[in-house]
């Protein structure tokens, strides 16, 4: 056995976590082709890299899998139900800042609040005979949120990328999306709901906690985790 640690398998929270690590003195390398998705751990003994994709990792954690991961927080909430009792945290990692915010068209001048989404959602069943539409991939979380908040009148749609373009296509009226710099939400003619934080992320450590571990791993995660600690 070894200690498995899963890591996005490209684009920017691949590069930082590698930069993460390695100034920690842990080195995260892919072995092969840029395609392979294999790799490799120096600077620790007993550690084999997995790169996994960011959104499949919360999944391979629960299952046990791998015993530690890098994500955001915005997926382990969002997939993982019970995510407290399944993963544990070791280390916000410091970047993949994004907030899970709700937004709306900036021409909708009287929407500035979930009050204020909640009367335009009666008004627009009223009118349309059907439920506003809110785009988003975090169903749970965006379920949960609007139902503490007291919003009902509301139908979720999916969207699994491109969200703040559903509006401009006519496929939702609003959208619950991830915003770090507000670029994508300016270009699309969207704006924030005031109280519209549904969740603030970053990209975490997790670990497992039901992988199963032998005497060695126990000893390798311990020094792993004093290593970045
Ligand atoms: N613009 C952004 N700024 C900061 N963090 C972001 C941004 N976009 C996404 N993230 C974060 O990066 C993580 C991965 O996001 P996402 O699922 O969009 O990645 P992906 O590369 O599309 O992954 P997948 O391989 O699953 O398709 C999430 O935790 C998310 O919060
Ligand atoms: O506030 P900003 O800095 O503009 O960033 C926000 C955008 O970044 C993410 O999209 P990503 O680039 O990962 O593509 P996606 O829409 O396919 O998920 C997110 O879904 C937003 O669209």
């Amino acid at each position: 056995m070894s200690v498995k640690l899963g890591v996005p398998s490209k684009g920017r929270l691949m590069e930082k976590t590698f930069g993460w690590f390695a100034k920690r003195g842990i080195t995260l390398s892919r072995s092969g082709s840029e395609r392979e998705y294999a790799g490799t751990v120096s600077g620790v003994d007993g550690v084999d890299l997995v790169l996994l994709s960011a959104g499949e990792i919360p999944r391979e954690l629960a299952a046990g899998r791998i015993h530690l991961g890098v994500t955001g927080t915005d997926l382990v909430q969002e997939k993982l139900p019970l995510w407290e009792q399944q993963t544990e945290e070791v280390n916000p990692l410091g970047f993949g800042h994004a907030d899970l915010m709700l937004a709306v068209p900036k021409c909708w001048v009287d929407v500035d609040t979930l009050d204020d989404l909640d009367a335009a959602a009666a008004a627009f069943r009223a009118h349309h005979g059907h439920r506003l539409r809110i785009a988003t991939k975090y169903h749970r979380l965006v379920h949960g949120f609007l139902r503490d908040a007291g919003v009902a009148d509301y139908q979720l749609v999916d969207s699994q990328g491109a969200t703040e373009g559903t509006v401009m296509n006519e496929t939702a009226e609003a959208i619950a999306d991830i915003t770090s710099t507000g670029d994508t939400l300016r270009a699309n003619h969207l704006k924030l709901l005031a109280d519209g934080l549904v969740l603030r992320s970053q990209a975490t450590l997790w670990r497992s906690r039901s992988a199963p571990v032998s005497d060695a791993d126990r000893t390798t995660l311990k020094a792993l985790i004093r290593q970045v600690g």
